[in-house]
């Protein structure tokens, strides 16, 4: 980056496993005219593989074990304190396995986002793929949403489809969906480094206008 240039967005990525949103991410960001840096990862399991990850790709990391505290309160305190070292532009949630307290949430706002493996609001909270098939859906898939008090609840940003056919078990379905999941989450991070999008009163803004309804990734 040349002296003169402005600093980039600063995202911090939080995960608890695979991290394979991570390094969609990652190699997103890696494109010459990517708008934000990656500036961290933090994990709240030590031995999630998204740490490999960031390793191979010297991104700072930090991990902050939620079994090593007596509350979701002094989890999030601890974590809150290793954000704000960094002072993010934007938190992507990236398969972080963990309710976030009001506080943190609020700390945050606006600024705080998390991908969700189901057409909300159906489906929030786990085992998202499995209630699908059970209904009988045919059609699943991902949402982009901003992080509130609510778990799952907060205004959706973006969404993709996915179509469930008679055959799929819940690896094919969740196969399916990371599939799309890995195409949204860099197009809605790359929106929120443009300054494309806000959140305004409990609604999206998208170039300055509120959205009526999430944006849809579509095959073509
Ligand atoms: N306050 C909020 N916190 C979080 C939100 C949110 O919208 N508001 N989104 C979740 C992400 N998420 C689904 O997308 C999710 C993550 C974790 C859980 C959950 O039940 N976690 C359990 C532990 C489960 C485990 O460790 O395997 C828990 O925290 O007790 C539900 C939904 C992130 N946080
Ligand atoms: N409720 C949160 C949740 O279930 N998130 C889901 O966890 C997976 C993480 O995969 P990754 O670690 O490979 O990115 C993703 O499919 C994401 O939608």
């Amino acid at each position: 980056m040349k002296a003169d240039q402005p600093a980039l967005p600063k995202i911090l990525v939080l995960a608890s496993g695979s991290g394979t949103n991570f390094q969609a991410l990652l190699d997103a960001s890696r494109g010459r005219d990517f708008p934000g840096q990656i500036v961290a990862l933090g994990c709240n399991q030590p031995k999630a593989f998204a740490l490999e990850r960031a390793a191979q790709a010297n991104v700072e990391t930090f991990v902050v074990n939620h079994k090593e505290f007596g509350s979701r309160e002094e989890f999030d305190a601890a974590l809150m304190a290793h954000i704000l070292r960094y002072n993010p532009d934007l938190i992507v949630l990236a398969g972080f396995m963990r309710i976030l307290t009001t506080d943190f949430v609020r700390a945050f706002r606006g600024k705080l986002v998390n991908i969700h493996p189901s057409l909300l609001p159906k489906y929030t909270g786990l085992n998202t793929h499995q209630r699908a098939l059970d209904a009988g859906d045919a059609v699943h898939g991902v949402s982009i949403h901003f992080v509130t008090e609510e778990l799952d609840g907060g205004p959706v940003i973006a969404q993709a489809e996915v179509t469930v056919t008679a055959e799929d078990t819940c690896e094919t379905l969740a196969e399916k969906v990371q599939q799309k999941e890995h195409l949204l989450y860099p197009i809605v991070v790359r929106w929120f480094c443009e300054g494309r999008i806000q959140l305004g009163d409990e609604q999206v803004l998208f170039d300055g206008q509120a959205i009526e309804t999430p944006m849809r990734l579509t095959d073509n």
